[in-house]
């Protein structure tokens, strides 16, 4: 089976969630974790039992899971989630493999398998590495087999880290054109403060007018989640902007949700739906560098869409390679567009401020490419 043909959505309400064929489904620490650091088995059990009924629906599921650094925490006695980066890793490479563990003996007992894909941004912003993992995704499902997603947290280091599920389960619902984006936590639906402190609960959010006066908390388990709700909505929005709508609802009422009943908050798909390419750039949390360029180029690159070339490079900041992902800054410092460079920061000082035919003349034919092709780059503001 191969990736399904972009196309708008036609999940249009909360309603149309039962007619969805592919669904990615992100599951919070806070929903899978004990607060003394355990994995809770009966709600991973549950969590599994409620995604079986999507499936033997039909639907192809992909499971974002959290819940590795803080299922290595009571393992390794170590307390509370650490702060640290080798803290996180060493919690991460216990917790990680005693979660998938507990997956794979609960999808066993349904007859399903449960198969890891452990990810870093590098994973997918090269689109060598995108199109593996993309492979990879749709080679299990189509054997019928769970692909189970989190970040690669052992290894991750702060430059090539997503820094939380929910952006990289947007991420992954762009990347495989699911129908939707269903986000799992410990809070039935998004209110309009955080709930510890009263609050109404908003059924839909159809655009950022109806964010305005929303607040967003952080995370109501000191210790165990991340990001809080701050991270859902962004993830919400990254799908729905890239025309994807979202769902937030609690673990527990997962199987109201699957059944077709109203519960939580649904965001409403707005933009069109563009290449998995696209959005990476477009929500990268990190770039490699930076490359500023003169007016010229900006109203080339942004006004007619043009490719960036040597020419209009003023300065060459930070180190990358080759396809790696860079910021175009204009002349006043404002980030005007993100490409993947066609040439690294050692290559590209003394290709600055000059013509590809010079260029290639001078160094052969190779360098009379530009320096960020359209087709690699995306607009920004
Ligand atoms: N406006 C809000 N609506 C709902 N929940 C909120 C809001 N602001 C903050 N929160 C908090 O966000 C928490 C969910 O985030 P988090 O703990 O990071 O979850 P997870 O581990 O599922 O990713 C909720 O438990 C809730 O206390
Ligand atoms: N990758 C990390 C989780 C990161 C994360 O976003 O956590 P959460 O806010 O609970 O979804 C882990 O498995 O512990």
């Amino acid at each position: 089976m191969s990736t399904p043909r972009l196309r708008d959505s036609f999940i249009t309400s909360q309603a149309d969630l039962v007619k969805a064929r592919r669904l990615v489904v992100k599951i919070g620490s806070s929903s899978l974790t004990t607060l003394d650091g355990g994995i809770s088995v009966a709600a991973l059990e549950r969590l599994v039992d409620a995604l079986q009924t999507l499936r033997t629906r039909g639907t192809q599921v992909v499971l974002v899971s959290s819940g590795a650094i803080a299922a290595g925490l009571a393992p390794l006695t170590m307390g509370v989630r650490p702060q640290d980066l080798a803290g996180k890793q060493a919690a991460a490479a216990v917790g990680q493999g005693l979660l998938m563990a507990h997956y794979s003996r609960t999808f066993g007992q349904y007859g399903a398998v449960a198969a890891q894909l452990l990810l870093t941004v590098e994973d997918l912003i090269r689109r060598s590495q995108y199109t593996n993992a993309l492979r990879s995704i749709e080679r299990l499902l189509s054997m019928g087999a769970v692909p189970i997603i989190n970040e690669n947290d052992a290894v991750a280091t702060h430059e090539i880290r997503f820094g939380d599920n929910d952006r990289l389960a947007a991420l992954t619902a762009n990347l495989i054109h699911a129908d939707a984006l269903i986000l799992l936590s410990d809070v039935d639906a998004l209110y309009d403060g955080p709930p510890a402190e009263g609050g109404t609960a908003l059924p839909v959010i159809d655009g950022p007018e109806a964010l305005a006066a929303v607040r967003l908390g952080g995370s109501g388990k000191a210790g165990l989640g991340t990001g809080g709700m701050v991270t859902k909505v962004g993830a919400a929005e990254i799908c729905t902007n890239n025309g994807i709508p979202a769902m937030l609802t609690s673990a527990d009422r997962a199987p109201e949700l699957f059944a077709g009943e109203a519960v939580g908050t649904f965001f409403t798909a707005r933009g069109r739906r563009r290449g998995a390419r696209s959005a990476w750039l477009t929500h990268l949390a990190h770039t490699e560098g930076r490359v500023v360029v003169d007016a010229g180029a900006v109203s080339a690159v942004v006004g007619r869409r043009r490719s960036l070339l040597p020419a209009g490079i003023t300065a060459c900041e930070g180190v990358f390679e080759a396809s790696d992902p860079v910021d175009v800054v204009g002349p006043d410092g404002v980030v005007v567009a993100r490409g993947i460079a066609s040439y690294s920061s050692q290559e590209l000082p003394r290709m600055m401020g000059r013509t590809t035919a010079a260029l290639a003349e001078e160094m052969g034919p190779d360098y009379d490419r530009p320096v960020i092709h359209t087709d690699d780059m995306v607009r920004l503001g």
